[in-house]
């Protein structure tokens, strides 16, 4: 059986062009889409199995990535964007009339990714933005429903299209949280 990760990483992960220069983020809406332009390429680009990130309708995996903060700008009908939930520790901004999440702002400054924006590159009307690199929280899309019995194949899927299955974040990124914690730790002390 066909297993369908994402529909933009289904027929192979399309690298990116390496020298994108940004572009414009559109959600769903055929009237008045919410718009947000975002300058220069984007960063960690990742598959994610969480419950939270957003999903098209039949994935099982979101495709997310960051850029700095100060690179995202809501351009058009941002009047139609609400925080889909205020206790997370990424705020994502979703349209309301389509659901689609068009950024996730993280407010804590103490977190180690603070200054970094969650985009979802597929809603670049522009193509050639980088493409993703591994598959995070692998584990978590059981908590969505997935069946036991259909990691291996899921694994094995992302492994044959060179995403890394991981059920945390990738080493590197892992590296990085723990040497911010270890630095915070260390300037307390
Ligand atoms: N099992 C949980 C995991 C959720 C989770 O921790 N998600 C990560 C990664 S999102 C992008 O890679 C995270 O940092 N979440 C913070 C937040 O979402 O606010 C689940 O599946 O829900
Ligand atoms: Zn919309
Ligand atoms: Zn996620």
């Amino acid at each position: 059986m066909t297993v369908h990760i994402h529909p933009s990483v289904d027929g192979g992960v399309k690298q990116g062009t390496g020298s994108f220069a940004g572009g414009t983020l559109v959600c769903k809406c055929s009237d008045k889409p919410v718009k947000v332009a975002i300058k220069g390429d984007v960063a960690h680009n990742h598959a994610c199995g969480c419950t939270k990130c957003w999903k098209p309708s039949g994935a099982i995996f979101s495709v997310v990535a960051v850029v700095p903060r100060d690179n995202v700008k809501v351009t058009e009908n941002g009047d139609k964007l609400q925080i889909v939930d205020s206790a997370a520790v990424i705020q994502r901004y979703a349209c309301k009339a389509c659901g689609t999440h068009m950024y996730g702002r993280i407010e804590n400054t103490g977190h180690p990714f603070y200054g970094l924006d969650f985009i979802h590159p597929e809603l670049f009307q522009e193509s050639g933005s980088a493409a993703p690199g591994f598959a995070a929280f692998v584990s978590s899309v059981l908590e969505s429903g997935v069946q036991p019995g259909e990691m291996a194949g899921i694994r094995a899927r992302l492994k044959e299209l060179g995403l890394e299955p991981y059920d945390c974040l990738s080493p590197p990124l892992m590296d990085a949280i723990a040497s911010h914690v270890a630095k915070s730790k260390a300037k307390a002390a």
